[in-house]
């Protein structure tokens, strides 16, 4: 498998920026489904900026933006950026993840030794208790991690709030008592969900949600943080990906606050290309975060079995535009990803995408202002308004035209001149109904000096130290389409220091092979302009993007609906082999026994 190399870490000095040496190369992730054993290094901790001053929350604009959502995703997302600015509006007085005294790392727990400390501990803490909220007035507590601070204040780098959170001074937690962050109540768009049935009804009867109830089944994989388990809530055929952390190595390794960020971005999701976190526990070693399972693998993975190693341009623009939509949601709320590769879109059950693993993510405090145009021009518009959120931040030193409401949310660019009646849709995905109302909620304003991403994918204003916000998203979708659609991204060097220097001074080039559309090519040079001030989509975010030929004939409402390009053999859990310790049975490699009353032991074999 070929190996791409990534840095997460801060970048303190300018010349650093060329200072591969520094950085730790992080290989390429296979297929959570084909792969027991991943591994990746990260050295560096997260730089962190300035936390937010207080928050201002327009409610009523919110509530406009509320009432202005033509379907149930922009509906859902109004209501998801009140939940980010009440997230944002609190105060912590304690970290949820506390380290414990000793180091864990490699530790084989018996699981009656488990179970033993869970019942010592045992009483249900009521994760709220051990979280303040605040009146709203108060900057959020920093809990840990290098800081870095850059010469703006208007966002956070990662998690710095929550108003539910498990607690510290318990050894086990969960988020029982404080559903409305972790129930299907809160997330409208998976309240179908028989999951959260299942959870609920093990809450219901137990009183608390634990380790114990599930049965880890096999290891899907390693990150930097923590490893990731396929498991079973027991006895419900209700398998979910759960994401285990050893609280002691986080600490030790000055990662609690990339595992916190993380929990809180993931607290606030509600998009269907985004992954459901089920549940939150934490248990005396362990945090544990419990979401979606993606059977499908990744996109890196997939793309190596395809011929030629690249995506048909069809399929490509299939999980493009996914993934554009899943950015779009993030920005809204105000958070840069900044973590866009093949290996973290996950592919779903169903052949659609998720986009997974937001330690790296830039949360920048937003207070979106809505604005209804009342004086437009042309037709299409004047039947359809356009809507404009725009990121007011609250720094004065970041007060600067893009945070104002720009002119050209009212007058976006079309960018064909045909007629709607020549114009006619032919791809699968579907056809584009009447245009929609425009919601913008790009968080220009975000400014970060952390040095953060893969190699290949780092944006030349990361690499440059120059500060960047959520242009950096718009270039790491140009090399993702790039990849996608020739099977290489287009400055890898022959190391990490050449990598970084084509990425910075290299032009743009395009292979010969395979051909691709013209639209394509231009989309991928509009995305990748060296200086993010004048790369597509600086102003306006995703809906310029959008509007982009490459993608006529999307469907945008309805993308979720569409046919993916390839749908998952069904997944077969009992073809996994469940090793017990009377037969003496040999787990598969990355195999998890974790079954009550039974001398089988969980082996977290971390990092
Ligand atoms: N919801 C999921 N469904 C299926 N597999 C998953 C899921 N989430 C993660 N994985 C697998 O587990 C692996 C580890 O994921 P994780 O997010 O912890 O690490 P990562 O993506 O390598 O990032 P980081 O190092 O930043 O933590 C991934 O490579 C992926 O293959």
């Amino acid at each position: 498998m070929a190996s791409r190399s990534g840095t997460k870490g801060s970048l303190d000095k300018q010349n650093k920026a060329f200072g591969i040496e520094t950085l730790e190369g992080i290989s390429r992730k296979p297929s959570p489904l084909l792969a027991s054993k991943t591994s990746k290094s990260g050295t560096a901790s997260v730089a962190q900026e300035v936390p937010p001053k207080q928050l201002n929350i327009e409610t009523t604009a919110n509530k406009k933006l509320h009432n202005a959502g033509q379907n149930g995703l922009l509906d859902s997302l109004a209501g998801k950026l009140d939940t980010s600015l009440r997230l944002g509006n609190t105060k912590q007085t304690q970290a949820s993840l506390s380290p414990p005294a000793t180091e864990t790392k490699g530790s084989v727990e018996k699981i009656a030794d488990h179970e033993k400390k869970t019942s010592e501990h045992g009483t249900v803490k009521d994760g709220v208790s051990s979280a303040k909220v605040s009146d709203g007035a108060s900057s959020l507590a920093k809990t840990s991690g290098s800081a870095k601070i850059s010469d703006r204040a208007d966002f956070v780098e990662s998690g710095k709030s929550s108003i539910c959170r498990g607690s510290t001074s318990s050894n086990v937690s969960d988020e029982s008592t404080c559903s409305s962050l972790s129930s299907s109540i809160n997330k409208p768009h998976k309240a179908n969900d028989s999951r959260w049935e299942a959870i609920q009804a093990v809450r219901s009867k137990e009183g608390v949600l634990d380790l114990r109830h599930f049965r880890l089944l096999k290891k899907l994989g390693c990150g930097d943080i923590g490893s990731v388990y396929l498991s079973e809530l027991c006895g419900t055929k209700c398998y979910f990906a759960m994401k285990v952390m050893d609280k002691a190595s986080l600490a030790s390794r000055k990662k609690l606050l990339r595992a916190q960020t993380e929990r809180e971005i993931l607290q606030c999701l509600d998009h269907p290309f985004l992954p459901t976190l089920y549940t939150h526990f934490e248990t005396e070693k362990f945090s544990c975060l419990v979401m979606e399972f993606c059977p499908g693998g990744d996109l890196h993975t997939l793309r190596q079995r395809q011929p030629g190693k690249h995506f048909p341009e069809q399929a490509v623009k299939f999980y493009v535009a996914e993934v554009l939509l899943a950015l779009e949601y993030l920005h809204m709320l105000g958070i840069v990803y900044r973590d866009l590769k093949p290996e973290n879109v996950l592919v779903r059950e169903d052949g659609h995408i998720m986009l997974s693993d937001f330690d790296l993510s830039l949360r920048c405090a937003v207070s979106p202002t809505l604005v209804k145009s009342s004086s437009l021009e042309t037709e299409p518009l004047r039947k359809n308004p356009v809507y404009c959120v725009q990121p007011a931040c609250i720094e004065p030193s970041c007060i600067q035209p893009s945070c104002v409401v720009p002119t050209t949310c009212f007058t976006p660019r079309i960018f064909s001149s045909k007629s709607k009646k020549e114009r006619k849709p032919k791809n699968e995905i579907g056809n584009q109904v009447s245009p929609l109302p425009e919601l913008i909620a790009e968080p220009t304003g975000a400014r970060s000096m952390s040095f953060v991403g893969t190699h290949e994918y780092l944006a030349p204003e990361i690499i440059k130290g120059e500060g960047h916000g959520s242009a950096v998203d718009w270039w790491t979708f140009g090399i993702f389409l790039y990849e996608l659609l020739f099977g290489k991204t287009p400055f890898k060097g022959s190391g990490n220091r050449a990598t970084l220097f084509n990425v910075v001074g290299q032009p743009l080039r395009f292979p010969e092979s395979p051909v691709v559309s013209f639209s394509s090519r231009d989309l991928i040079r509009g995305l990748l302009v060296k200086e993010p001030q004048h790369r597509l989509a600086y102003k306006r975010g995703a809906t310029e993007i959008k509007q982009h030929p490459f993608f006529e004939g999307v469907n945008w409402a309805l993308i979720r609906c569409a046919s993916p390009p390839e749908i998952p053999r069904p997944f077969e859990i009992e073809k996994i082999p469940v090793p017990t310790a009377s037969t003496g049975e040999k787990p598969a490699p990355g195999a998890m026994p974790f079954q009550q009353n039974s001398d089988n032991y969980l082996e977290f074999d971390f990092f």
